[in-house]
């Protein structure tokens, strides 16, 4: 079992060998025990200390023997390809991908959903469902273009990262920063989840605003892992993600071979479950942003690059209130996935595994289903259980992938959820 250290955002220290990190000084002139010291950055230099981000890793070898990097062409479902344009301004959503032909590792097992921006800009999110059934044993990733938000919903998935080990199970996340290199194994032999690469800057809590200094998720809860490592004299690839597209190079050893690290950009995952979630004790649906997890803001304040909200189980309570999500369009482009359970917005068709699309300005909201239900039901205090529904939310459009526009899995009758609605009747 992997250790882990608490907090978000802390300055930590850690060594898999007792002595193998420097007292009092980053890069002493020769480190313990012949190690390497490297720095990582997250942020620019100058980055103001608030945000600033960076980490000191003392490895075995530095991390740059390796060769020139040629095209890998293994993972097609990964990698940015010129997009079907112009693209529909529809609503879309994908029947749970199917595991039954699934013959990949994590990486090769990646199928691009959507994204927004440029990859390479700095800016803007990606969607990925994966789905994979074999450890990846001597090879390794790492992505130049993203932090990766990891978001399992079938199987255990564990991240052996430069820094530790990431042990996930559905009902957690864990992320991987920019640029740092791991291998995944599937202790379940085989695994499905949701991927959110965070091309722009990082995830972070919340301001709370007057909510006050505790609520949603608290740092404590968030877990980063001990320092680990691999000493493996053997053959390996380094692939890499650059501008979109994937880069193979040749190791003859693991990369995974940092003995110790301190500073404060390093892996994390979160349980789910220690959302403290804040709603309506009076009346009317609250906005969707008091589930935030974490937050990536753009430049304009408030304005997010993405947002990763949930919709964990909860009370509802509300009087005189149609209580699940209201009929709405938002400036804001959603793209939804589901862990477990089912979702108080969709009676159907919105299946674990599943995944939406809701453009900016696209109208969308509860299915005639759920309108009619919860039309009808009475308002006694109710608990929403067994469900974990998620939302990467954005500011700029979601491009569906071309390869996603012709996966089997895109449902064709999605705008039927919200035909058959009765009109309104006016006193005459
Ligand atoms: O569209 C959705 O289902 C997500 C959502 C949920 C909610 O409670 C309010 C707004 C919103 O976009
Ligand atoms: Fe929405």
């Amino acid at each position: 079992m992997p250790d882990y250290l608490t907090g978000f955002g802390n300055h930590c220290s850690s060594e898999a060998v007792p002595g193998a990190l420097p007292q009092g000084r980053n890069s002493p002139q020769r480190p313990a025990f012949g190690l390497y010291a490297e720095q990582l950055s997250g942020t620019a230099f100058t980055a103001p200390r608030a945000q600033n981000l960076r980490s000191w890793l003392y490895r075995l070898r530095p991390s740059g023997g390796h060769g020139s990097y040629a095209p890998y062409d293994g993972a097609p479902g990964f990698q940015v390809d010129a997009e079907g344009e112009p693209l529909a301004p529809n609503r879309f959503r994908w029947s749970p991908l199917a595991m039954d032909d699934v013959d990949a590792d994590l990486i090769d097992g990646l199928t691009r959903m959507a994204s927004n921006r440029d990859p390479g800009a700095m800016d803007g999110v990606t969607v990925h469902i994966y789905r994979a059934n074999r450890d990846m044993a001597r090879r390794a990733f790492f992505n130049a273009d993203a932090e990766m938000l990891f978001v399992p919903q079938q199987g255990r998935l564990r991240l052996l990262t430069e820094l530790g080990i990431l042990d996930l199970s559905p009902g957690e996340i864990g992320l991987v920063p920019r640029g740092v290199r791991f291998r995944a194994e599937l202790p379940d032999g085989s695994a499905r989840g949701y991927v959110g690469e965070n091309h722009g800057t990082h995830f972070r809590l919340p301001d709370l605003g007057p909510i006050g200094s505790n609520g949603l998720a608290n740092p404590r809860d968030f877990l980063t892992p001990c320092a680990w490592f691999e000493d493996r004299d053997e053959p390996f690839d380094l692939i890499q993600k650059f501008r979109g597209r994937l880069w193979v190079a040749r190791l003859d050893h693991s990369p995974l071979d940092v003995v110790a690290w301190h500073g404060n950009l390093a892996p994390w995952k979160y349980d789910l479950a220690r959302f403290n979630t804040i709603g309506t004790v009076s009346f009317d649906h609250p906005d969707p942003s008091i589930f935030t997890v974490v937050t990536a803001p753009s430049d304009t304040p408030g304005v997010a690059n993405c947002d990763f909200v949930i919709f964990p189980p909860r009370w509802m309570v509300a009087e005189d209130t149609f209580r699940p999500p209201w009929f709405h369009r938002n400036v804001m482009s959603e793209c939804m996935g589901l862990i477990h359970g089912a979702y108080d917005a969709k009676a159907d068709g919105f299946a674990p595994g599943a995944l939406s699309i809701h453009n900016l300005m696209s109208s969308h909201g509860p299915d005639v289903a759920s309108w009619t239900a919860a039309t009808e039901a009475s308002l006694a205090p109710h608990k929403i259980e067994g469900t974990m529904a998620f939302m990467f939310e954005s500011r700029w459009p979601f491009i569906p992938a071309a390869q996603a526009l012709s996966l089997p899995e895109l449902q064709p009758d999605y705008d039927a959820c919200w035909q058959g609605f009765p009109k309104a009747r006016l006193p005459i």
